[in-house]
């Protein structure tokens, strides 16, 4: 099972965070070229990332490549470069169409055969950051087999819509949630939830945490390193949960033997959805 609770973002232009990224563990780096890359920094940047790629240091960590969008000069060179420093995963910010992922793929393609990658090894993912791709989220996420994630990004997303973070249980943002993961779960891949800005705050973050693990998804695009040992705490099963996963499957096979396709424990019906939670904590316990 491939965690993917935390995919932190690393400024591309910035040599000394490339450097030393990996010893935080998130699940996945990203580097990133866009947003966090001024526009005069763009060319060192991908050749900055370009070389942390091929690094020895990087070699047992995912490694996600967030290049610029479809509506810039950048997103060919980018993708060049990615694709030959052999990046993990492509993250297309700001997408808005299954057109946009189509486009993406076929110059992947493209560059994976010069480079002699194996076709297909590459994946992408795409984050949605407006209106429009909250209402696409569906054919987006089943776009290409290539697709392993769908991001919601808050700060973007947001503008589009008008609006701010509020805190707290933050209504601004329930609809793009539910909408991009259950897009996720119907093309059966995972879903990031939004970055926290604020980084020295963590009951902020950890509030929104809970809400995220609460909904479902997979994890969060994250900022800052310390964000990661909250949010992998937040994540990781509890001893009560783990204890109570470990009873249930025990008197799931009492059960079977007895011929019974349902029983009850501590007064709670064990069914097969009941089952199938509890092994899904079993797994992401042995995961963690
Ligand atoms: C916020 C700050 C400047 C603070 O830096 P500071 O240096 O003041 O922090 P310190 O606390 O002093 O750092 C202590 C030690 O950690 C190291 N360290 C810190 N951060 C690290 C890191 N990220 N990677 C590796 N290393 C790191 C640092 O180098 C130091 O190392 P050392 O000196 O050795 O002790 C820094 O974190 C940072 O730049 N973050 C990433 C910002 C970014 O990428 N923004 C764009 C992506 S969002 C976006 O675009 C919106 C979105 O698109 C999102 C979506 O699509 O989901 C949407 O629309 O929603
Ligand atoms: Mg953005």
């Amino acid at each position: 099972m491939k965690l993917r609770r935390s995919m932190m973002f690393v400024p591309g232009s910035n040599a000394s965070m490339l450097s030393t990224s990996f010893i935080y563990k998130p699940d996945s780096v990203m580097f990133d070229l866009e947003d966090a890359v001024a526009i005069g920094e763009k060319d060192t940047a991908r050749l900055l990332v370009f070389q942390t790629l091929l690094h020895p240091a990087y070699r047992d960590i995912e490694r996600v490549v967030r290049i610029n969008g479809l509506d810039t000069a950048f997103w060919r060179e980018d993708l060049e470069a990615a694709v030959r420093g052999r990046a993990d995963v492509i993250r297309l910010p700001k997408t808005e169409s299954a057109d946009n992922i189509r486009e993406i793929e076929s110059h992947v393609a493209a560059i994976e055969k010069a480079a002699g990658r194996p076709l297909g090894e590459t994946k992408l993912m795409a984050a949605i950051e407006s209106a429009s791709g909250v209402v696409n989220a569906v054919s987006i996420a089943t776009a290409s087999p290539r697709m392993m994630a769908i991001a919601i990004a808050g700060f973007d997303y947001l503008v589009d819509m008008q609006t701010k973070r509020s805190g707290g249980s933050e209504p601004e943002l329930f609809y793009a949630r539910a909408a991009v993961l259950h897009a996720a779960r119907a093309a059966h891949i995972a879903a990031y939830d939004v970055a926290y800005g604020n980084v020295d705050d963590d009951e902020g973050f950890l509030r929104e945490v809970m809400i995220a693990k609460q909904l479902g998804f997979n994890g969060k695009s994250l900022i800052h390193p310390r964000q990661i040992a909250l949010l992998h705490k937040a994540y990781a099963p509890t001893v009560a949960e783990l204890d109570y996963a470990k009873r249930v499957l025990a008197a799931a096979s009492q059960a079977q033997a007895r011929g019974l396709g349902v029983v009850s424990l501590d007064g709670k019906m064990i069914d097969p959805p009941v089952i199938h939670e509890a092994e899904a904590v079993l797994q992401r316990a042995v995961a963690v």
